[in-house]
């Protein structure tokens, strides 16, 4: 099974308050041309907060330490019956730095209400915006076709909200 992380940056905007949250549209690799949070594949010796500040480091140039995330969510894909990815959602307030494109990534503010879930990954709309709004969530969501998931089909899910996820399935939260 696949270990991947996804990171969602937010900040108050002074001018009007509108909240909004960085999204990046993805360049190369799965979910190409899709939106999505930063984020990406664990790597050896890495805790899943250490990934989620990697990848968002690497992909926009934003500092995130990894002690100031806040996990927000569990995320299990499967397709044709079998675990694909399990994917471990962070959000933060608290970051350095601007937002700066990548070969990966190309990021946008956006307004926590004008989200773009029809270019995103079919399951997103139904756990992002709970976990816009502060809530925990845990989810399998089931896709079939085959290889690759972004051209499968997304079947169904289960939701669980209000979570407790202090300790997450590897001990590391
Ligand atoms: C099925 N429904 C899904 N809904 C929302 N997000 C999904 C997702 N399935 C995968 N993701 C996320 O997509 C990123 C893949 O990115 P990533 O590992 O970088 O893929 P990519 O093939 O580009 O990797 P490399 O560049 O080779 O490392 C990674 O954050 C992962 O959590």
């Amino acid at each position: 099974m696949i270990e991947a992380t996804l990171c969602f940056p937010l900040r108050n905007r002074s001018d009007d308050g509108t909240d909004e949250v960085l999204l990046i549209e993805k360049r190369r690799g799965l979910g190409e041309g899709w939106y999505n949070g930063p984020g990406g594949k664990r790597e050896t010796g890495e805790t899943f907060r250490e990934c989620a500040a990697r990848e968002t480091r690497e992909e926009v140039g934003l500092e995130v330490e990894p002690a100031a995330l806040e996990k927000a969510g569990e995320l299990t894909f499967l397709l044709d019956g079998e675990g694909h990815t399990n994917c471990h959602v962070y959000r933060t307030r608290s970051f350095t730095g601007e937002p700066t494109a990548s070969d990966e990534a190309r990021p946008e503010w956006v307004s926590v209400d004008e989200v773009p879930y029809d270019q995103m990954w079919d399951d997103d709309s139904r756990w992002l915006p709970g976990v816009l709004e502060g809530r925990t969530v845990r989810g399998e969501f089931r896709f079939a076709g085959g290889e690759p998931l972004d051209e499968a089909a997304f079947v169904d899910h289960d939701l669980e909200w209000d979570v407790s996820l202090e300790s997450g399935r590897d001990g590391s939260p």
